[in-house]
C-alpha cells in the first residue's frame, strides 16, 4: 500500500463527517484571521500617529478608539471562533473514532477465529486503542490546524503583495526554502525509510521490553544475567543507534527550516532598507514597511505548524496502515439464508488444510485428504503423536479456519450453508485452555444459555462437580473470577466449562484435552461431569490418555495430518499398528500407578469392561 492510497482511505473516513469538518475549518481560519486583525488596527493607528507626528494632539481620537476596540472585539472573536471550531473538530473526531473502533470490532468478530490464535491480542488491543486515538489526534486537532496553516499564509501574503508587490516578493524567497527543506526532510525516500525504521526499533524496544519483564521469573529461576538477556539489549541498542542517525539526518534541514521560517523578519528589513532608499521621504512607503514588519513574525506561526503537521502525518499514516490491514484481513463468508441441519453427523469429505495460504513462502499441509464420518450420538476420537493434526480438525469444525480443500458438513449440510451463528448454536465444546471472563462464576456458566434460571445453573454445576468448591468460596455463585477476585484452579476451570457447556446442551459435543490440567482426584470428577455430558451427543474427543477413549465408537489416529488408522480399540489393537504402539506406551506409562482404582468415563459406559480399563 503506497503512502497516497493511505493518506486517502484516511481523509476518507474524515469525510464520513465533511460537514462538522468543514465548519471546524473555517472557524479555525476565522480565528487565526482575527488574531491577525489587531496587528492591522496596530498598522492603522500607528499611520494615523505618524501623519500627525508634529502635532499628535491632532491625531483622530475616535478613529484611534474604534481601532482598539476592534483590536479588542477581534481577539475575544478569535478565542470563541477557536472554541467553536476547537468544538466542531472534536466532536466529528470523537464520532468518527467511535464509528471507527465499532466498525473494527465489527470487522474482527467476522474473521475467522483462527485469526485471533494467531494474531496476538496485545496487537489488536493496541490498534483499537492507540491506532485509533492518533487518527483523533489528526481529525480533532491537525487538520483545522492544516487548513489554518495553508490559508493564513496564503491571505496574509496577497494582502501584503496588495499593499507592496516587491517587498512582498521576499517573503517568497525563505518560504520557498522552507518548503524545500521541508520536503527533503519529510519527502526523501530516506528520510521515510529512517522514520519507518524509527518506529519499528520503538516496536521491537516495547514487545522485548514486556517479554524481559515477562520473562522474569526464568531469567531469576535459572540466574541469568540481565547482560545476558540479549534480545532486549539490542533492542535497545538499536533504538539509540536509530534515534541517533535520525538527529543527524534531520539536524541541519530541521535546524535551517526553523531559523529560517522563524526569521522572515531578517530577510524584509534590508530589502525594505533598501527600498526605502528610493522611496525617500514617502510617509506612504515608511507606513507599509512598518505593517511590514509587524505582520512578517505572524507568518512564521503557521509556517512552523505546517512543520509539525508534517511529522504527526507519517505517524498517522503509519497508523493508518495498521488499521486498514486489520480491515483487509478477509471475512468468513456468511449465507444469506442458513440451512439447518436436522442430523448430527459429521462429515469430512476430502479434506485438506494448511495455515500458511498456498501462495506463501512457508506453505506447509497440514492436513491431507482427511475423511471420516462421525455418526450422531456416537464418540469419535482423534488420537495420534503430538502435532499431526488433531487440534486442527476440532478447529477446522467450529469454522476457526475455512478449509481449503474439501467440505465438512453436518446432517449433510455443509459448514459454508449453515453460518457461523447456527454452527455456535449447535456445538459446545471444552478445551484444555479454558477460557473464564473476568466476570462471576455464575455469569461463567450462564454464558452456555443466557436465558437460564439460577436453578438450571446451579444444576449444571453440581452435575460437573463444581457446586461444591463454589459455595466454599465466601461469595458464592457472585464470586468474580480473575483479578480482584479469585483465582481457580486448572482443574476447576475446566470443570466450569463443563457446567457451561452442559447448560448450552448442544447436540454436537468438541473435547479437546479436557482432562489435561486434572490430577487423579480431579480427573475423576471430570469424568463423571463429562459422562453427563456426553450423553446422546455427537462427540468429537480429542485425548492423550488413550483409557480415557477406549470406549470410543470410532478412534481416528491421525499422523502428520492423515488418518493412518481407525476402528475401535479392540479392532485398532488387532492391527498391531500406530495404535498399539501407543496403547503399549500407555499401558506401561500407567503400570507403575496399578492399585490405584480409578473409575473412567470408559468404565462408566461400559461396565465390566476389562481389567485394562482399570489400570488408569
Ligand atoms: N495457528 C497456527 N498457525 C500455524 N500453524 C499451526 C497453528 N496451529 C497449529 N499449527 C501447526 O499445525 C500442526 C498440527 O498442530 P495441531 O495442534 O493440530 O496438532 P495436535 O495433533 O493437536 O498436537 P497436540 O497433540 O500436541 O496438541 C503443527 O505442526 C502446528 O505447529
Amino acid at each position: 500500500m503506497d503512502s497516497k492510497v493511505e493518506m486517502r482511505s484516511l481523509l476518507q473516513i474524515a469525510s464520513e463527517k465533511k460537514g462538522l469538518l468543514i465548519v471546524a475549518s473555517l472557524f479555525s481560519v476565522i480565528s487565526s484571521l482575527l488574531q491577525i486583525a489587531p496587528f492591522v488596527s496596530v498598522y492603522i493607528i500607528v499611520q494615523e500617529l505618524l501623519q500627525h507626528a508634529g502635532n499628535p494632539a491632532g491625531a483622530d481620537q475616535a478613529l484611534i478608539l474604534y481601532w482598539g476596540i476592534f483590536a479588542l472585539v477581534a481577539l475575544i472573536g478569535a478565542l470563541v471562533a477557536l472554541y467553536i471550531g476547537g468544538m466542531c473538530s472534536h466532536i466529528a473526531a470523537f464520532r468518527i473514532l467511535y464509528e471507527l473502533r465499532v466498525w473494527l470490532t465489527e470487522h474482527i468478530a467476522k474473521v475467522p477465529m483462527g485469526y485471533h490464535t494467531s494474531t496476538a491480542t496485545g496487537e489488536l488491543k493496541k490498534i483499537i486503542e492507540v491506532s485509533v486515538e492518533k487518527i483523533e489526534k489528526f481529525i480533532a486537532h491537525q487538520l483545522p490546524d492544516i487548513v489554518s496553516a495553508v490559508m493564513i499564509p496564503i491571505l496574509l501574503i496577497g494582502y501584503l503583495f496588495w499593499m507592496n508587490w516587491s517587498l512582498a516578493l521576499v517573503l517568497l524567497v525563505p518560504i520557498g526554502i522552507g518548503f524545500w527543506l521541508q520536503s527533503k526532510l519529510f519527502g526523501s525516500a530516506s528520510g521515510q525509510q529512517a522514520y519507518r525504521e524509527f518506529q519499528h526499533a520503538v516496536e521491537n524496544m516495547n514487545a522485548t521490553g514486556v517479554e524481559y519483564i515477562r520473562g522474569m521469573p526464568v531469567v531469576k529461576i535459572f540466574g541469568i544475567k540481565a547482560d545476558s538477556f540479549l534480545t532486549f539489549k539490542q533492542a535497545v541498542v538499536e533504538y539509540r543507534n536509530i534515534s541517533l542517525r535520525i538527529t543527524d539526518l534531520y539536524k541541519i534541514p530541521y535546524g535551517l527550516f526553523y531559523v529560517i521560517v522563524s526569521s522572515l523578519f531578517t530577510f524584509v528589513v534590508p530589502v525594505g532598507i533598501l527600498l526605502s532608499s528610493g522611496n525617500a521621504g514617502s510617509q506612504s512607503f515608511a507606513i507599509t514597511f512598518l505593517l511590514f514588519i509587524i505582520l512578517t513574525p505572524s507568518l512564521s506561526v503557521p509556517l512552523l505548524k505546517l512543520m509539525f503537521v508534517g511529522s504527526g502525518m507519517r505517524e498517522v499514516v503509519e497508523n493508518n496502515k495498521r488499521i486498514e490491514a486489520v480491515f483487509a484481513e478477509a471475512i468468513v463468508m456468511e449465507p444469506s439464508s442458513p440451512q439447518v441441519p436436522t442430523a448430527y453427523d459429521i462429515t469430512f469429505k476430502n479434506v485438506s488444510f494448511a495455515y500458511e495460504r498456498t501462495t506463501s513462502k512457508n506453505f506447509k499441509p497440514i492436513l491431507k485428504d482427511v475423511q471420516f464420518m462421525a455418526k450422531a450420538g456416537e464418540m469419535t476420537a482423534l488420537v495420534g503423536p503430538s502435532g499431526g493434526g488433531k487440534s486442527t480438525i476440532a478447529s477446522l469444525l467450529l469454522r476457526f479456519w475455512d478449509v481449503q480443500e474439501g467440505e465438512i458438513a453436518i446432517g449433510g449440510v455443509s459448514l459454508r450453508d449453515m453460518g457461523t451463528e447456527m454452527l455456535m448454536d449447535k456445538i459446545s465444546f471444552v478445551f484444555q485452555d479454558v477460557h473464564l471472563f473476568y466476570d462471576t462464576i455464575e455469569a461463567n456458566i450462564r454464558m452456555g444459555n443466557i436465558d437460564a434460571s439460577e436453578a438450571e445453573v446451579i444444576a449444571a454445576a453440581k452435575t460437573a462437580c463444581c457446586h461444591e468448591f463454589i459455595t466454599k468460596l465466601a461469595q458464592g455463585y457472585a464470586t468474580k473470577i480473575g483479578e480482584g477476585g479469585t483465582y481457580l484452579s486448572g482443574g476447576e476451570a475446566q470443570r466450569i466449562a463443563i457446567a457451561r457447556a452442559l447448560l448450552k446442551n448442544a447436540p454436537i459435543l468438541v473435547l479437546d484435552e479436557a482432562t489435561a490440567y486434572a490430577d487423579a482426584e480431579n480427573e475423576k470428577k471430570i469424568q463423571g461431569a463429562l459422562v453427563e455430558l456426553v450423553k446422546g451427543k455427537t462427540v468429537i474427543m480429542i485425548a492423550h490418555r488413550l483409557s480415557t477413549i477406549r470406549a470410543a465408537e470410532q478412534i481416528l489416529v491421525v499422523q502428520k495430518g492423515e488418518i493412518v488408522e481407525r476402528g475401535t480399540h479392540d479392532e485398532l489393537r488387532a492391527l498391531s499398528g500406530l495404535y498399539e504402539q501407543m496403547w503399549q506406551a500407555h499401558i506401561s506409562s500407567a503400570s507403575w500407578k496399578l492399585g490405584v482404582k480409578e473409575s473412567t468415563l470408559t468404565d462408566r459406559k461400559k461396565e465390566g469392561s476389562s481389567h485394562e480399563s482399570l489400570l488408569y
